[in-house]
Order: structure tokens, then C-alpha cells, then sequence
């Protein structure tokens, strides 16, 4: 058995070990990043970028389906599966292509392949040949689809994002589990590309909303698109000699069974600890089997290991593992001299259309920490001016205000231009930002924005704070 010893160890090559990496190598060059799969990160090779590439492409089949509306007529619109699927791998591959390059500028002796688990608290085994022992550990593991019993069932028609994007052509019909984030996005996207979609979730929630009336209007709009039943009664999903055949209870029709080429298990995702050996690490666990970690410093209880991105399951996103890897490594690397960093403000965008978007605290946050005391502002994107020019007119956005002091304190949205949107709201909770404060910004004309402004003036005035919202805002243009 080979040995070594380093300083720091980094597990998971993904976008928070590099960036872990890269922050712990300020402070010592002893140090080794472990990779036990793919080099390339989560994001890039299956997941932000493939699949935003998959609904750039059904974003222009749509564009041309309702082209018509605006009295531009282009024929009879053609979806070359196998061209769609191509253009998604080739880019892709652009983007794995860059991340693979900054691997290799990390000279090699730092740089071991092999599955890594704990021996002792400070050692590994990684691999079967090779031990390290390290002062300070990185868990950078990311995580991994989780499928659950059932699904197995449709055998080699079962596919998860990791297949989707390796498919050569596009299915003819794929039944979704999971309307989450993952199972809109691309449930979406295969609709809109002519493929036939169903889709199936368990308790009723859609995406990451929280705010009941934007979830009931989402649902809504999507229901318009594709048959979606957020809790399904699902009886059986069976393999058969055409593809895979589901049988569920239908409100109208009882008992009814359909097939489809493909399941898509969208089922949400677990943290690659399990595999970690992490009971002989000596940190606390949480009962779901977790690490317990200080989120401002990365560190698990007062051991010198740290874990950071979706392993540590706060919140499972691609700004968050970078800036959760940059703590984490700097951390370790400056050991024992701990620091505790800043966290962003909370912003997530689901790139469905709408786009669906959240910002600072949740309406049941605001609720818990405001006790009673917040208002929400409202607008409705049906009859807001540019939104109408574009053909874009539906969502709703709500913005949570505190009475008192006046701060806004979040917002979730459905509608158009949220992922931009929701970067300005983002922004203005950051800065701790008063609503009044927000509503001195300029607003061009015509703009979504004004419809941004249009709920503020009316979380100002139920915060009694500045004038009521006129039933049509006369300083802002026609329908804004
Ligand atoms: C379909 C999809 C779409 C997404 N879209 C977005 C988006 O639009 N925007 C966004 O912000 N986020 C998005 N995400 C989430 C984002 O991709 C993740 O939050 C992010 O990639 C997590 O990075 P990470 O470094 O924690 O994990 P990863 O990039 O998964 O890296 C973990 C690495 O650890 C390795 N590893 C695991 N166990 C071991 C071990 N024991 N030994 C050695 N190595 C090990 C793995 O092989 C892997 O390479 C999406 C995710 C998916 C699946
Ligand atoms: N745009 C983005 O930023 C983006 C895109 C994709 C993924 N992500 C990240 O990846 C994470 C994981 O996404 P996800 O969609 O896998 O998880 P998720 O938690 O968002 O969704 C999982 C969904 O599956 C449902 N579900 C669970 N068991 C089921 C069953 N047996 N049958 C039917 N439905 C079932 C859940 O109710 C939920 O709706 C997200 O939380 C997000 O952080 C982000």
C-alpha cells in the first residue's frame, strides 16, 4: 500500500473542490485533490449547462410555434431530434473542454483518481493502493440522482439527467417523475420539442415555489402545456415490450395506463456521503447521516474537515459550491486560524418559461422571523406593458416588505425575465434596501421592471409607507 502525507485533501474534483483547491493552495502547496469519477464537474457535463443547452433549443422551437401571434408566418415548423441533441453534446463538450483545461494546469503529483473514504479521522484510502494521510480534509462531494424503488421498474428505460443528454435522438414520449426544478426544466423543454410528456409528483409542491398563489398559477400554466399532476396516484410502472407502461388513478377517467419510450426519474437529489466511510471521520451527523457544519466557515463541529457544494445540502446550487469551496479551502489551508466568511443573499431561477425565481427570504421565513409583522406586494404580468409587446404576459411576482422599518426582505416570482429581475431584487436585499429606497431607482419605459415597481408601490402603500398604487400607474406609461 502506497502512503502519503499532506497537508490538506481535497475529495471531488466538481466546482467546489476546485475552487477548494485553488483557495487552500494560497496557503501550502502539500496538498492533493482526489477525484474518484469524471473530471468536468456536475454543472457542466450534465447538468446547468447541458440542460439550459437542451431549452435554448425548445425555447426556438416555441419562438416559431408562436410566431403566427404576431403575424409572422414560417411554414410548418421541423424538429430535427438528432441535430437538437447534437448542437446540446457539441456545446456542452465546449464547456467540459474548459473545465478540463484548468484541471490540467494543476500539475499532475497534486492530482490523484481513486474513490476516497475515511479510515481515521485524518486518513484515507483512496482507491485500493493508496493511503493519504492529511492534517485537513475538504468534502467536495457533490451528489447524485436518487431514484426511487418503483421507478426501477422500466429497467434500461429509465434514465436520469446523466442519460438524457447522451440520448442520440429525441424520445417520442417520456413519462417525468418529480415536477422539482429539474423535472420542469427538462419536462419542458422534451415537450417543446414535440416530445409527448407526462408528468408525475408526490405532495403537490412544483419547482422550488413556496408562495401558494404563484405555485397555483404556475401549475396552471403548465397544466396548459403538458398534463402535470403534482400528487399522482401512481400504481405501477412496469417495462414492457414497447417501452414502459404507467398505470395511474385520473381524476376524469379512474385507472388508466400509458406508455411511454422513457421514464425520467427527477426525483430529487442525495449527498455522496453515504459512500465516504463518514462514521470514522469522529464528526457529528445529523439523522439523515449528514455532517453537522458551520455554514460561515465550512467547518464540521471543531474537527479540521470541512464540506462545501451539494454534499453539505444547504443549498444545492452552482454560486454556492464555488463560494462554499473558496471557504472551505481557505479554511483548511489556513488551519487553525479558522475565519468565518460572508454568505450571499439567497437567489434561485428555474429556466422554464416563465422563468421561475426566488429572492432573500421565503413567505414563510418572512412570516416565522416577522411574526405577523410584513405586507406583500403583488403585480400580475397579464397586463403589463412590455411583457404584453412581447407576447410574455403571465406570472405573478410577490415581494415581502417589514412594516416598520420599511426593508425588503424578498420575493418569489413567475414570470418574465425573472432570472434578470431576480438579480436586481437580489441585489436590493443585500444592500438591505428600504422599498422606498428601491422605488427612488430609475425605470425606463418600457420595461418588465416597471412591473416590478408597480408591486413595490404596492407593498410600499400596505406598508403605509409613500402613496397608494393608482389602478393604472399614470407616471409609468400605458399598462405598466
Ligand atoms: C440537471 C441539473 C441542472 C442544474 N442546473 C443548475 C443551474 O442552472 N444553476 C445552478 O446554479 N445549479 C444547477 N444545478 C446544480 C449544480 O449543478 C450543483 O449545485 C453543482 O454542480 C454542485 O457542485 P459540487 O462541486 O458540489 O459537485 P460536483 O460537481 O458533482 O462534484 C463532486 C465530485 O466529487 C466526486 N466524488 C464523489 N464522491 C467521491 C469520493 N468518495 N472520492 C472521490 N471523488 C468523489 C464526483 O465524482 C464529482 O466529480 C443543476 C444540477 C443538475 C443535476
Ligand atoms: N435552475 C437551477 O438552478 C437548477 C436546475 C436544476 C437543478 N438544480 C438544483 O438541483 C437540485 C435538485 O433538483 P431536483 O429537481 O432533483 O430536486 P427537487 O427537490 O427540486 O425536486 C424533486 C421533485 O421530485 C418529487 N418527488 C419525489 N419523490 C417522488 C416520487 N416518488 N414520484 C414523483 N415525484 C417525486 C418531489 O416532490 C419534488 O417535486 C435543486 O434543488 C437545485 O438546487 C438547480
Amino acid at each position: 500500500m502506497d502512503k502519503r502525507k499532506v497537508d490538506v485533501a481535497i475529495i471531488g474534483a466538481g466546482t467546489a473542490g476546485m475552487v477548494a483547491f485553488s483557495a487552500a493552495r494560497k496557503h501550502t502547496g502539500n496538498l492533493v485533490l482526489i477525484e474518484g469519477e469524471h473530471y468536468g464537474t456536475t454543472c457542466a457535463r450534465v447538468g446547468c449547462m447541458p440542460s439550459k443547452l437542451l431549452i435554448a433549443a425548445a425555447e426556438s422551437a416555441h419562438n416559431l410555434h408562436r410566431a403566427p401571434m404576431f403575424g409572422v408566418e414560417g411554414g410548418e415548423v421541423r424538429i430535427d431530434g438528432a441535430a437538437v441533441m447534437a448542437r446540446v453534446r457539441r456545446e456542452r463538450d465546449h464547456f467540459v473542454g474548459g473545465v478540463l483545461e484548468s484541471i490540467e494546469r494543476i500539475p499532475e503529483e497534486l492530482r490523484l483518481r481513486g474513490h476516497a473514504r475515511f479510515v481515521h479521522p485524518r486518513q484515507l484510502q483512496v482507491g485500493d493502493g493508496l493511503q493519504v494521510e492529511a492534517e485537513r480534509i475538504v468534502i467536495a462531494t457533490g451528489s447524485r440522482p436518487h431514484v426511487p424503488g418503483f421507478l426501477k421498474e422500466a429497467k434500461d428505460r429509465l434514465l436520469v439527467n446523466d442519460d438524457l443528454f447522451e440520448l442520440e435522438e429525441l424520445p417520442g414520449s417520456v413519462a417525468v417523475f418529480g415536477p422539482g426544478v429539474i423535472g420542469l426544466e427538462l419536462g419542458q423543454a422534451l415537450s417543446r420539442l414535440g416530445v409527448r410528456v407526462r408528468m408525475f409528483g408526490v405532495g403537490g409542491s412544483l419547482g422550488s415555489i413556496r408562495d401558494e398563489a404563484i405555485r397555483d398559477y404556475a401549475l396552471k400554466t403548465f397544466k396548459a402545456e403538458f398534463p402535470l399532476d403534482p400528487a399522482a396516484d401512481v400504481r405501477k410502472v412496469q417495462r414492457n415490450g414497447e417501452g414502459v407502461v404507467v398505470s395511474f388513478v385520473d381524476g376524469q377517467r379512474g385507472e388508466v395506463t400509458e406508455t411511454f419510450d422513457y421514464v425520467l426519474a427527477a426525483t430529487g437529489r442525495r449527498p455522496n456521503v453515504d459512500g465516504l466511510d463518514i462514521q470514522n471521520a469522529d464528526i457529528e451527523l445529523d439523522d439523515r447521516g449528514s455532517p453537522l457544519f458551520d455554514r460561515f466557515t465550512m467547518r464540521c463541529g471543531d474537527s479540521p474537515i470541512f464540506i462545501a457544494g451539494d454534499a453539505n445540502t444547504d443549498r444545492p446550487l452552482l454560486h454556492e459550491a464555488a463560494d462554499e469551496g473558496r471557504l472551505a479551502g481557505d479554511n483548511a489551508g489556513r488551519f487553525p486560524d479558522v475565519r468565518a466568511g460572508s454568505r450571499r443573499t439567497p437567489l434561485a431561477v428555474v429556466f422554464t418559461d416563465p422563468q421561475i425565481a426566488s429572492v432573500g427570504l421565503t413567505i414563510q421565513q418572512v412570516d416565522e422571523q416577522c411574526s405577523g409583522c410584513f405586507a406583500v406586494g403583488k403585480v400580475s404580468f397579464e397586463n403589463q406593458g412590455r411583457s404584453r409587446v412581447i407576447g410574455k404576459n403571465r406570472g405573478l411576482l410577490h415581494v415581502y416588505g417589514e412594516h416598520g422599518s420599511g426593508l425588503f426582505l424578498g420575493a418569489e416570482m413567475f414570470g418574465p425575465a425573472a432570472e434578470h429581475v431576480a438579480h436586481l431584487l437580489a441585489w436590493a436585499v443585500q444592500r438591505r434596501l428600504t422599498v422606498s429606497e428601491l422605488l427612488e431607482m430609475p425605470f425606463y419605459h418600457p420595461v418588465i421592471e416597471e412591473g416590478v415597481r408597480t408591486a413595490l408601490k404596492d407593498l410600499n402603500h400596505q406598508l403605509s409607507i409613500g402613496p397608494a398604487e393608482a389602478d393604472r400607474c399614470m407616471d409609468c406609461g400605458p399598462g405598466a
